[in-house]
């Protein structure tokens, strides 16, 4: 930028006309005389005498969000730059990939400048870096393209997931990273824990596009885990790579249509058979509902009925029999939404995950886990969304005034920040007991806990939605433009409430938990 030609105001307004119009953004200077046709908010608003061979810059940040000059497509547009005696150059660009963001609460407190934190070290700081800067630049311009057409997540970013070892991260610390090289080494496979796995999943809550996030594996994260428990050595050597590499997809495939996720109510079954060369098959006939990332998966972890009251797991593989359908959700088929019919697959009985009958374990146990990963991208896109409202807050003016000199804004965001400040410590102290913690001690301590905070997140959620609604008025309906990442958020807030268990079942289940554990000898 710095070798643009330099171009006085005087020069700028001799292009006001149709055909010959220039504008001044931020220091810089638009040729817009081709442009102003295409330009999606009309021709009339460019060549208003207040706009055409004007200083627009209030004017573009009240209709577009900063994003818009970074597109390579309108950064073409830049002809030269106001001189540099009257200016030091462009002050509103948008912030680098890597960035943090300034806006006070526009990060958890432990990124703030002067804050410190008891639970985070320098790896997890040269992580979040490393981690913000890949999803801003290589999978936000993916998630945004995804989230309107509707399309699975494109290979190049699995691909770019795969080779920063971002898939491996996903399934947590663990000797499955043994030797691996996390974000291009950045930070060592012993080093891992679950603070890096939380700042993982919630910078790709802080994308603001939801359906993605599902898309982006989230079925993965559920479907691998049995296998990664349960899996013989041989299923494990076949799987696990090509999940790990993205060359496979996998998926969770328990709940029906008949019963939800209540599992006694389950109608798929399996049946044994014994071929003539001796080989054991399972027979499955079925079908699964609300199959996240079931429309492209590879291989389906599936609970069935095993005889009279067995529930078994076992992995199937796409193939002949297994047929998936997309399911329309309110929010975008890039997760890969599916309805799963298996009719008559013969699964052979190496791919059986745990023992037969035993289902129950084999799905429990991987519960919190899914539960404290969806409570970390909850967190992640609430954050989101109190920035996004403070900065509105300050920029937009009504009757002459920024909306936070309303004292009924002021008082929105306030609840806004409280809640998600709440969150966040209660997120991180849970995070911490996980470290510190064996995997049967957490489902003994933590359990209820992790219920308890999902509840309340995705309450606060969708108080927050509400307020954010009311704070951004009609943007706050549009998928474009300044509030998009709230149209995103007021529309799935509530997903989070409903998915991996819905919110009254988790409320109840912390309180029996808790209940499990009041000595018989207390009394008021
Ligand atoms: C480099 C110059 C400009 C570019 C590249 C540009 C680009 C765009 C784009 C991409 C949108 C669609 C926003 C969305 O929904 O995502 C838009 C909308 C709009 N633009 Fe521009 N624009 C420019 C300058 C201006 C200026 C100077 C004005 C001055 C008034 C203006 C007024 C509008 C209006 C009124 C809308 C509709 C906003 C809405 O639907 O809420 N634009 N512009």
């Amino acid at each position: 930028m710095s070798n643009l030609r330099e171009i006085t105001i005087e020069e700028v307004e001799k292009h006001s006309s149709e055909g010959d119009l220039w504008v001044i953004i931020d220091t810089l200077v638009y040729d817009l005389s081709k442009f102003y046709k295409m330009h999606p908010g009309g021709m009339g608003v460019l060549l208003d005498p207040r706009v055409a061979g004007k200083d627009a810059t209030t004017a573009f940040f009240s209709l577009h969000r900063a994003e818009v000059l970074a597109k390579p497509a309108y950064k073409r547009l830049i002809v030269g730059s106001l001189p540099k005696s009257i200016s030091t150059g462009p002050k509103l660009l948008p912030p680098k990939h890597d960035e943090l963001s300034k806006v006070p609460y526009g990060e958890a407190m432990w990124l703030g400048d002067g804050y410190s934190s008891a639970y985070h070290n320098e790896s997890h700081r040269r992580f979040q870096k490393a981690v913000r800067g890949f999803m801003r630049e290589v999978v936000l311009p993916d998630a945004m393209a995804c989230e309107e057409n509707g399309k699975r997540a494109s290979q190049k970013v699995f691909d770019a997931l795969a080779e920063k070892n971002i898939i491996a991260m996903r399934f947590g610390p663990g000797p499955h990273l043994k030797g691996l090289k996390l974000m291009d080494g950045v930070i060592q496979p012993e080093e891992f824990d679950f603070f890096h796995e939380s700042i993982l999943t919630y910078e790709l809550g802080r994308l603001g596009t939801r359906g993605y996030f599902d898309g982006l594996l989230a079925g993965g994260v559920i479907g691998l885990p049995p296998i990664l428990n349960y899996g013989s050595p041989a299923i494990k050597a076949k799987i696990i790579p090509e999940v790990f590499q993205a060359k496979k997809f996998i998926c969770l495939a328990i709940t029906e249509a008949f019963a939800g996720s209540d599992v006694s109510g389950l109608q798929a079954s399996a049946e044994l058979v014994t071929e003539e060369d001796g080989k054991k098959y399972w027979v499955v006939t079925g079908t699964k509902k609300w199959i996240t990332n079931g429309t492209y998966a590879d291989y389906f972890t599936t609970g069935v009925r095993t005889g009279e009251n067995g529930f078994t797991v076992m992995v199937i593989p796409r193939g002949d029999g297994v047929e998936t359908k997309a399911i329309k959700t309110s929010y975008s088929s890039t997760a890969g939404t599916a309805y799963v019919t298996f009719d008559r697959v013969k699964v052979p009985v190496e791919n059986t995950l745990g023992e037969v009958g035993k289902g129950m374990k084999v799905i429990l146990q991987n519960f919190n886990h899914e539960r404290w990963m969806m409570n970390c991208i909850s967190a992640g896109s609430m954050r989101l969304v109190v920035e996004e409202c403070l900065k509105w807050s300050n920029q937009r003016f009504v009757f002459g005034k920024p909306l936070v000199s309303q004292p009924v804004i002021r008082h929105k965001l306030a609840n806004m920040i409280a809640r998600v400040e709440a969150v966040q410590s209660w997120l991180e102290n849970i995070t911490y007991q996980m470290t510190q913690m064996s995997h049967k001690e957490q489902s003994d301590k933590l359990a209820g806990q992790i219920a308890l905070l999902k509840m309340f997140i995705t309450r606060s959620g969708q108080q927050t939605a509400e307020d954010a609604a009311q704070i951004f008025g009609g943007r706050s309906l549009t998928q474009t433009g300044m509030g998009r990442i709230i149209e995103n958020y007021r529309r799935t807030a509530a997903f989070d409430a409903i998915l991996g268990g819905v919110e009254d079942v988790l409320g109840d289940l912390g309180v029996r938990q808790a209940m499990k554990h009041m000595p018989p000898n207390v009394r008021l």
